[in-house]
């Protein structure tokens, strides 16, 4: 398994908004995370990237054990074995689209000439090699979100975590980002969680569960 995580508990401010989530996903394949605003979702993703701490309860990406690591080795882990993709994209406006998807390579300490060529193989797969050099701040939403897609597979991560990666795009990109982002998982064969509050998004994923009261419960026993 690509992602197992087990009895996660997370508090925050007084209140706990996971009581004992579990979730497990193989490689190769996708599950969608709903549940009603300020249930918890972006929290249990950042539980999930290791950014932030469970109180209890464990996380493995592949064999790896991310909780009870030092913050030095989670950080690492995350920047080798886990892809993250947000609502906004998040790209760096100063770099162009193909520094940005290569900079998580780089980091991870691939060399600089196959970074380079992995992030223009996976623009192109992503439909975007002709914006490669283009100005990254005046990309527009999809565009934006196919870069940051390709950034997030750069470092061949076991795991990809999209939270709302459609939040922000009008119905024809998310259709296309949706394509992509679900089409890709079996090409390179990651794990792909995806939150979304698009009924149709959720609906492409091999299977949904829904966060309820601090669980994840299958979609289809939610009350
Ligand atoms: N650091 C924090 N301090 C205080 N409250 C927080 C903190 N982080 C999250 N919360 C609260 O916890 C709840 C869950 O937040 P979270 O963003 O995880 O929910 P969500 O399900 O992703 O919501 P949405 O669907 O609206 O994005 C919210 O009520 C939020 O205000």
């Amino acid at each position: 398994m690509a992602l197992i995580a087990r009895g996660i508990r997370y508090e925050v401010a007084g209140r706990t908004l996971l009581a004992g989530a579990d979730l497990t996903v193989a490689s190769g394949q996708s599950v969608a995370i709903t549940g009603p605003s300020g249930s918890g979702k972006t929290s249990l993703v950042l539980c999930l990237a290791g950014l932030l701490p469970v109180a209890q309860g464990s996380i493995h990406i592949s064999a790896t054990k991310l909780t009870g690591l030092r913050a030095g080795d989670r950080a690492a882990l995350r920047l080798s074995r886990i892809g993250v993709v947000y609502q906004f994209g998040e790209l760096l406006p100063e770099l162009a689209p193909v520094e940005n998807v290569a900079l998580p390579a780089l980091l991870a300490g691939v060399k600089t000439a196959e970074a380079y060529e992995r992030a223009g193989k996976l623009l192109a797969d992503l439909g975007v090699a002709e914006l490669a050099e283009a100005q990254t701040a005046t990309l527009s939403g999809g565009e934006r979100q196919r870069v940051a897609v390709a950034r997030a597979l750069v470092t061949r991560p076991a795991v990809v975590l999209a939270d709302e990666p459609t939040g922000a795009l009008d119905e024809t990109a998310t259709d296309l980002v949706a394509d992509l982002l679900y089409a890709l998982p079996r090409k390179y064969g990651y794990a792909l969680v995806v939150v979304t509050h698009n009924p149709q998004v959720a609906a492409r994923a091999d299977s949904t569960v829904v966060l309820q009261g601090g669980a994840l419960v299958p979609a289809t026993v939610a009350a």
